[in-house]
């Protein structure tokens, strides 16, 4: 039975032996990306898991990811209808979880012509300047009194000022959002949208394990205090309260006053809702997950930290702060990015795709309504594509030109095809700045008593995987 599964039946990609009603799940553990990785390396690139009872393929070489996301891309850039995800997007009105459909294409062309076109990420420049500012003042505090900073917090606050800045046009402080505690509210939130909840996996009676076990209770809770923070956002742009030019959440409300019609139907309340939920999770996690990754690995590597900071302070000289056009010229800060990236993918399975229609992958049939996870965090360090893939070493991408954009399936960072990330260049752009800033200000050392060898690299678990245990340092003004 074994030697049959691991061949593959029918077709059908090999598959680790289940048990009856859970199938695969038991073999998920805490951080599935991982598990996944190690049940690859016993059953290949391509496998098929039973989820409960929903049949999941899990790809996990540059080569398959390649089939799937642009070979076969048309036939699963759906996503399939989760919980979690259902709950938070007002029913998959979103763009993240919304599937296939015109509905989904509309809205998407809209959000990257108002939202992630370079232009608009050029202009909310200034926003940026003003909040990196401010966490440069608030470091040098801590450097004056050789108090160590929150590193993951710091990062946090700053991206989601500048999103509710850029996006909604307010400053986050003062806001429900603030006032109910938004990190735990915004990480929280990834919990759920990553969360394998039963729901998902037992259609017909998972919702009373998600019940029993409190998560149902949880994932409600959260989605009352972000309802509450979009509410409250919408009444101040209604109450014209807000100064300054037309913000996203500006040309929502007027789409919706004039009964534009998205798809299959006109804008409502809840459309907004779901559209100001992707703006404020999909941005502010993922680039601040990617900043105190680096910062972390850079601590453990001395020899690249002082190389990233000698470029940045050699190239940029003497300056109040780092502008976006400096970018150009730090190359290895930029390698410093890929590199952590490729060890640290903010998304490490993707978003889960559905598939609409059959395909093959390395000759195995893939059949409609199947899930697929992309798995990056095992590309990323798989031993055929990169040489010592556990040693961190930004040198590596100087005499290629990989990148992150979705054309090099090493390194899916921001995804491929059809459904890749729109807010890819606003999250280079936010990483690549914050970090800039923090690397050319200060020097950095580990609390009191610390070894490097004590920086813990655990991960959490959820949709986009960050540090476990925060990152504290202790900054010194350069
Ligand atoms: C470093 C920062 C970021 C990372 C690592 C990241 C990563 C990702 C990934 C892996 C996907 C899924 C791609 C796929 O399914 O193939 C995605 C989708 C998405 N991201 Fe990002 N993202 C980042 C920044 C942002 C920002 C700043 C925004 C918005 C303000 C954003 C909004 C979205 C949206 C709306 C989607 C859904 C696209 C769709 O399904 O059509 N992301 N992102």
């Amino acid at each position: 039975f074994k030697h049959k599964n691991r061949r593959g039946r029918q077709g059908n990609p090999p598959s680790p032996p289940g048990y009856p009603i859970i199938g695969n799940l038991h073999q998920l553990g805490d951080l599935p990306h991982q598990a996944l990785c190690r049940l690859s390396k016993k059953y290949g690139p391509v496998m098929l898991l039973k989820l409960g009872s929903v049949p999941t393929v899990v790809v996990s070489s540059s080569e398959t990811a390649k089939q799937v996301l642009k070979i076969h891309d048309l036939h699963c850039c759906s996503r399939p209808p989760l919980a979690g995800p259902k709950e938070l997007s007002y029913n998959y009105l979103d763009i993240i979880f919304s599937p296939y459909g015109d509905y989904w294409k509309e809205l998407r062309r809209l959000c990257l012509q108002e939202l992630f076109s370079a232009k608009r990420v050029h202009s909310i420049q200034p926003i940026k300047d003003e909040e990196v500012k401010k966490l440069i003042d608030l470091v040098a505090e801590s450097a004056s009194q050789k108090n160590p900073v929150n590193l993951s917090e710091k990062f946090l606050t700053l991206t989601v000022s500048v999103i509710c800045k850029a996006a909604f046009g307010f400053s986050f402080h003062g806001t429900v959002l603030n006032n109910a505690g938004f990190d735990k509210l915004i990480r929280e939130a990834f919990v759920f949208l990553g969360s394998f909840s039963a729901s998902d996996f037992f259609p017909n009676g998972g919702w009373i394990i998600d019940r029993l076990t409190g998560l149902q209770a949880r994932r409600e809770r959260s989605v009352r205090d972000l309802d509450a923070f979009y509410e409250q956002m919408i009444d101040l742009h209604k109450q014209g309260n807000k100064e300054g030019v037309e913000d996203f959440v500006d040309l929502l409300l007027k789409l919706e006053k004039e009964e534009s019609v998205l798809g299959y139907g006109k804008l409502t309340r809840n459309h907004i809702k779901a559209i100001l939920m992707n703006v404020l999770l999909g941005g502010i996690n993922t680039s601040a997950i990617s900043m105190t990754w680096a910062m972390a690995e850079l601590m453990r590597n001395p020899r690249a930290m002082k190389k990233v900071q000698s470029e940045i302070r050699n190239k940029i000289g003497n300056k109040p702060m780092i502008s976006l056009e400096d970018m150009e010229q730090l190359h290895y800060l930029k390698m410093v990015i890929k590199e952590t990236w490729r060890i640290h993918p903010p998304a490490p399975l993707l978003i889960p795709r559905e598939v609409r229609s059959e395909f093959e992958v390395n000759g195995y049939t893939i059949k409609p309504k199947t899930v697929v996870y992309v798995n990056t965090w095992a590309i990323g360090r798989d031993p055929d594509t990169w040489k010592d893939p556990e040693v961190f070493l930004p040198e590596r991408f100087m005499d290629n030109d990989i990148d992150a954009k979705g054309q090099n399936f090493e390194l899916l960072t921001f995804g491929s095809g059809r459904r890749v990330c729109p807010g890819m260049y606003m999250g280079t752009t936010m990483v690549e700045f914050g970090l800039a800033n923090m690397l050319y200000h200060f020097d950095w050392k580990l609390p009191e008593g610390m070894k490097v060898e004590d920086i813990d690299m655990q991960e959490a678990a959820g949709l986009a995987v960050g540090k476990k245990i925060d990152l504290l340092l202790v900054p010194v003004k350069y």
